[in-house]
């Protein structure tokens, strides 16, 4: 939940729950007995709204990211500046994890996943998993999550608003497609970035045989039992995306061969997992994925999750913005490489250790030394691309990092309609960011950082960008209602402290 400030924040959070409940502006008007041109005002920012309006959106919306101020909201207070010393362990990551869950219904038999982060994306969809009678448990050290499937799910239960307040559950087509004749999952949710497509989900899963009609807030999916194409090129080479097809494809006998897959982190965890299960799966880590499904996966297997490649370089981050020396542990190098480069032409001063294996016994790991460094502006724009480009989750903490570095720099987020925005907040926190587009930052530093109280923006990498930048920050910053943070990240304000940063988390 987040508090409201701006009617143009107001207006964007409105148009993009909007959407996700699958309202066009004339049918919001007529659930709150106004009219269209009233609601393009509100979702344009050029309206005022009284609380008591932002009221009755929230219900007409049904949408939690619409609450003024949250009453039990965990907030953070951070005194700074920090100098940050030790080492600290990359935890594993939330994008596998949630693959992971939702792979899990593909199971029979008993599915462990190893070392899965306690964050409250996890925690949606286990709420969602129980609800349609799936049994999670978790060990006695909680270190790990056991799920057991039932013969039948019980669909009509599924618990509507935490699947709503995840991206995610979109994955869930993937494997229900095998498991049910017809159902309905509702749209999917998470941070506010702006429209996200689902139009390469329903193309990749109707090569399958699922037909999905989207409408009023919910996926309606019918299972065909139409023969499968063998060959299919997605259009987008997105990471959910290709999960999806890759667990439709795990549970198709006969070989399936995707084209313009994602070979991301997340995917080449899922690849491995499914392979667990019997599903043999050639060119991992690559564009195109040749898929033997099988009619039946009925295994007991145990999966270490491996390291999240977004939270080390949220780790490196916190360590160049507080110019600490900081060793980060367990880094998953392959997915690290072209973000160290570019640090490395920044002029950071960081070493790399010998490679180690994740417990997965595929991803290769390694512990990152970095050292305090004067970074200067990077020369050409920065920008990300599909995975072997530079990760489109790790680019919000190149505008902290080029804040701190001498001259100008030129960040471009084309993947994202409503992200770069959310940077500006870093203003309030003494940065000179300039937005020149919807897509693109200049950035100019050195920043002399001060201390502020602030609401989280309602995404998840700008959020820990500005938590980040507070730890520079000289005096007492509040940062409001960070769910969103807790996302993504388990327990970061008690691990910054074990680094020597003061922290302190009260509710309110
Ligand atoms: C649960 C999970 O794993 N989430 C990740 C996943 O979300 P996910 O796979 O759901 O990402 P989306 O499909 O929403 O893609 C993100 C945006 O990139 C655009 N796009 C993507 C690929 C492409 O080839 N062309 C293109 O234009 C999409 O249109 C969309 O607007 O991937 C995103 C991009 O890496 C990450 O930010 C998310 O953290
Ligand atoms: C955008 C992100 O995640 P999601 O796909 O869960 O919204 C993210 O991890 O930065």
């Amino acid at each position: 939940m987040t508090q409201l400030t701006t009617a143009a924040s107001i207006g964007r959070l409105v148009r993009d729950a909007r959407k996700q409940r699958g309202l066009t502006q004339h049918e919001l008007a007529s659930l709150l007995s106004t009219s269209q041109s009233a609601i393009h005002r509100i979702e344009s920012g050029n309206q005022n709204l009284s609380l008591e309006m932002i009221n009755r959106i929230a219900q007409a919306l049904e949408s939690p990211l619409i609450v003024p101020g949250g009453r039990n909201a965990m907030n953070l207070s951070i005194t700074g500046e920090t100098a940050l010393h030790g080492s600290i362990t990359t935890r594993s990551s939330k994008n596998a994890a949630v693959a992971l869950l939702c792979a899990s219904l593909l199971n029979r038999g008993r599915t462990r996943l190893r070392g899965i982060a306690h964050i409250e994306e996890v925690n949606r969809l286990i709420e969602v998993l129980q609800s349609i009678g799936v049994q999670v448990t978790w060990s006695s050290d909680e270190a790990d999550l056991t799920i057991v499937r039932p013969e039948v799910l019980d669909l009509a239960n599924m618990d509507v608003s935490a699947a709503r307040r995840t991206r995610s559950i979109i994955m869930f087509l993937g494997p229900l497609m095998h498991l049910a004749d017809s159902f309905r999952l509702p749209y999917a949710g998470g941070c506010q970035l702006g429209a996200r497509t689902v139009e390469p989900h329903m193309q990749a899963l109707h090569a399958f045989g699922l037909d999905v009609i989207a409408t009023e807030g919910y996926y309606n999916a019918t299972a065909l039992h139409s023969h499968p194409q063998h060959t299919i090129v997605l259009t987008e080479r997105g990471d959910t995306v290709t999960e999806n097809a890759l667990m439709a494809a795990a549970m198709t006998p006969g070989e399936t061969v995707l084209r313009n897959a994602s070979p991301n982190y997340m995917v080449q965890d899922l690849c491995v997992f499914l392979m667990m299960l019997g599903v043999e799966i050639e060119g991992i880590g690559t564009t195109t994925l040749r898929i033997k499904g099988q009619a039946e996966l009925n295994k007991d297997v145990t999966y270490t999750i491996s390291e999240d490649p977004i939270e080390a370089m949220s780790l490196i981050t916190a360590a160049v913005v507080t110019h600490s020396e900081l060793t980060i542990t367990r880094a998953p190098i392959e997915f690290l490489e072209i973000e160290l480069a570019i640090l490395h032409e920044m002029g950071l001063r960081f070493s790399i250790g010998q490679e180690y294996r994740s417990g997965n016994d595929f991803t290769r790991l390694v512990d990152i030394t970095v050292k305090p460094s004067q970074l200067h502006a990077h020369e050409d724009k920065i920008h990300p691309m599909p995975f072997p480009g530079l990760n489109i989750d790790n680019l919000p903490f190149f505008a902290v990092i080029a804040a701190t570095a001498d001259g100008q720099t030129l960040i471009h987020d084309w993947v994202y309609e409503n992200r770069a925005i959310h940077l500006l907040e870093l203003t309030k926190l003494g940065a000179n960011v300039q937005l020149l587009d919807p897509h693109r930052l200049n950035v100019i530093g050195p920043t002399a950082w001060r201390a502020r109280d602030m609401v989280s923006p309602p995404a998840l990498r700008p959020a820990v960008c500005i938590l980040l930048a507070m730890l520079a920050a000289r005096g007492e910053s509040v940062l409001r209602d960070v769910y969103v943070i807790n996302r993504g990240y388990e327990d970061l304000p008690t691990r910054l402290n074990n680094l020597g940063a003061e922290i302190t988390q009260f509710f309110g």
